[in-house]
């Protein structure tokens, strides 16, 4: 990979070169103004037209990119004041400039900006907020070695999925990856359990959808467990014979203690087979599920106490001890679910979590952590666009854009 090296005095050409084409054009105005001549009016035109074509052409090619990267990488450390300057006589000169680099990777699809760590008063960590703001691209990681800070940054944004049928869902039947757009997979097994959180109209439905369309084609069996009962959900669950859907707090208790049980019975398994000596890091091969639950915080209101305290208590079962028995969870909330959070642990034993639109930085920190309260959705108004982190996979929270689901294609 080439670095680009940022300087105090990079462009000082271009900025001249701009600053003339101006002058001349100025110029000529005023000359067509006060002679009324015809050739200062033509002049003025071609100049204009060349400035159009210039851009048309240029805008598109790497140079114009990579100069537009190094200017607003330098704008950035010059309105944050990242340097030190001092007066040589009436001269204002740099005694220090962060030594600033940058490259593009393609093939990862990732923009990496590095600053040397020299020791001095100007803090360079911490910079990946306002620089994503700026580029107006999102951080994916940070990371310092020998000397330097390093942040990356995704590339281009990434185009979504389209789903116009089934048969468009990625994945095959026994594999245990969820595909979730072209270049972010989800492997069920790996980082079990998810996490959905949006406003309303955010897309959680849809995006839950394509992704128990793609659990489905991976074989896993679904219970669905819809306190607010939604119609179009009802009926997308009662097309499909390897989903079990429930509604009423009678019925969930019923499903949700049979998975249970089931639970229970793996364990026991599990224990017997240990002790015939079968390594217990071995993949079992016990059939997979997943219990999806919708407003989980609406059971309070709905369920009679005790049966929301007992139905919450094996939901977080699943949660903590589920991944080893091949059964999962995924939570769907229209908030951070602080409540049900509180200071338990389980948020910490949820591998996916995706927050959809965007929310507020109480939320963030709730679904992410604290120290990702000022992340961002930067295609906030693009339909299912929000903000994802898999757990042991991606350092920090990251773009996201839910698979685009034509009409009818999932039914
Ligand atoms: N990924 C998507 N692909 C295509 N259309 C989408 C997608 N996500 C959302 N939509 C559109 O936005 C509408 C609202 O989405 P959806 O019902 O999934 O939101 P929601 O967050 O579940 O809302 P609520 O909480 O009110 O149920 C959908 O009817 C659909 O038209």
């Amino acid at each position: 990979m080439k670095y680009h090296r940022v300087t105090a005095h990079s462009f000082w050409w271009l900025k001249w070169c701009c600053s003339l084409y101006m002058f001349l054009m100025v110029i000529f105005l005023t000359a067509y103004v006060v002679t009324r001549n015809i050739s200062f009016a033509i002049a003025l035109a071609v100049m204009l037209l060349i400035l159009v074509m210039f851009f048309t052409v240029v805008r598109h090619t790497n140079f114009y990119k990579a100069g537009k990267i190094s200017c607003l990488i330098q704008k950035h450390i010059e309105e944050n004041q990242l340097y030190e300057t001092a007066f040589r006589g009436r001269k204002r000169v740099y005694t220090f400039y962060p030594q600033t680099d940058w490259c593009m990777d393609t093939a990862s699809n990732t923009l990496h900006i590095r600053f040397r760590l020299s020791g001095n008063q100007i803090n360079l960590r911490g910079l990946e907020t306002g620089l994503a703001d700026r580029l107006e691209k999102v951080c994916l990681n940070i990371y310092e070695k020998r000397g330097y800070i390093e942040y990356l940054f995704e590339l281009e944004q990434e185009k979504a999925l389209v789903i116009s049928s089934k048969a468009d869902i990625p994945g095959d039947s026994g594999e245990t990856t969820v595909y979730l757009s072209p270049s972010l997979i989800w492997n069920y097994r790996k980082i079990p359990h998810f996490l959905i959180v949006g406003s309303t109209g955010s897309g959680k439905t849809t995006f839950t959808r394509f992704i128990i369309s793609s659990l489905l084609k991976c074989g896993v069996r679904v219970l669905y467990l819809d306190v607010k009962r939604d119609v179009e959900m009802e009926q997308f669950c009662h097309g499909n014979i390897a989903i079990t859907y429930a509604y009423e707090p009678k019925q969930i208790s019923e499903e949700i203690s049979l998975i249970t049980e089931e639970l229970q019975s793996r364990t026991v398994d599990i224990s017997n087979m240990e002790q015939q000596g079968i390594d217990g890091n071995t993949d079992f091969n016990f059939n997979p599920v997943c219990v999806i639950c919708d407003e989980i915080i609406l059971m309070k209101l709905v369920f009679p106490d005790k049966l929301y305290k007992e139905t919450l208590g094996k939901i977080n079962a699943i949660i903590v001890s589920g991944r080893s028995k091949n059964i999962y969870a995924g939570l769907i909330s229209q908030s951070g679910l602080a409540e049900y959070f509180g200071n338990s642990g389980i948020r910490g034993n949820i591998g996916l979590k995706v927050a959809l639109g965007q929310m507020s930085a109480g939320e963030y920190s709730m679904i992410f952590g604290t120290e990702y309260a000022d992340v961002k959705n930067l295609r906030y108004g693009e339909i299912g666009s929000g903000l994802i982190m898999r757990t042991g996979l991606d350092s920090r929270p990251r773009e996201f854009v839910a698979p685009y689901i034509k009409n009818h294609a999932l039914d």
